[in-house]
């Protein structure tokens, strides 16, 4: 598991300049929603289409509410961590503070979803962004809308000691 500092180390790195249509770095490699090492994330792939950020995306059996329909909380995951792609293109880290989502069609596993998230306005510290999900006929399946707020390094170091957890599962 990567320590708080090791990501602390290469994060900086993340926020420079990416160029239109580049594959943007995951948030570190054991987040839930982009990390390639969690065996149990989404492990979502993000590249940058001019303002915008954009994913092409499956949910799995491990992702399952009703039978054959994704969990609505891991549909929220995956739009709040794409939300955390466009702060590569602000140049500064950020975490959520409100997110509302918004679920028009079930989600279904195994089938590809198109999404894409904007921001939308920036003002001071406060970044207001947008997601659409939609199915490869172009149908909105679900929106987002999210208030971001951009911290500095202390609020990620308000883990460091907890990582990896020090509480056991019961
Ligand atoms: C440089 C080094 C970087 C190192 C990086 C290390 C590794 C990073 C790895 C991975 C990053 C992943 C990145 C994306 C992943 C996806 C996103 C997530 O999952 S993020 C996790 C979930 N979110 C939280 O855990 C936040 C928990 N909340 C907090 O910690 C605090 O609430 C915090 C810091 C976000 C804000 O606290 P306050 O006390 O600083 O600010 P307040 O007072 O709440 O509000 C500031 C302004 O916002 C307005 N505001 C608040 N809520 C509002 C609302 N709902 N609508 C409109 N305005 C609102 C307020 O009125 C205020 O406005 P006025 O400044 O006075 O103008």
């Amino acid at each position: 598991m990567t320590s708080v500092e090791e990501i602390l180390a290469t994060w900086l790195d993340k926020f420079k300049p990416h160029e239109d249509g580049a594959l943007l770095p995951p948030h570190h490699d054991h987040c839930l929603a982009c990390g390639p090492d969690n065996p149990h994330g989404h492990h979502l792939v993000v590249h940058r289409r001019g303002e915008e950020v954009h994913a092409v995306h499956v949910f799995d059996q491990r992702h399952v509410g009703a039978p054959g329909i994704a969990h609505g909380g891991a549909v929220a995951t995956v739009l709040d961590d794409l939300f955390g792609f466009l702060l590569y293109l602000t140049g500064a880290p950020a975490v959520t503070r409100q997110l509302e989502v918004r679920y028009d069609s079930p989600v279904l596993l195994g089938v590809a979803y198109e999404l894409v998230a904007k921001i939308v306005r920036a003002e001071g510290r406060k970044l207001f962004v947008e997601a659409e999900m939609r199915d490869t006929s172009g149908g909105l399946v679900a929106f987002a809308s999210a208030l971001f707020l951009r911290v500095d390094e202390a609020h990620f170091r308000q883990g460091a000691s907890n990582s990896p957890p020090l509480a056991r599962p019961i």
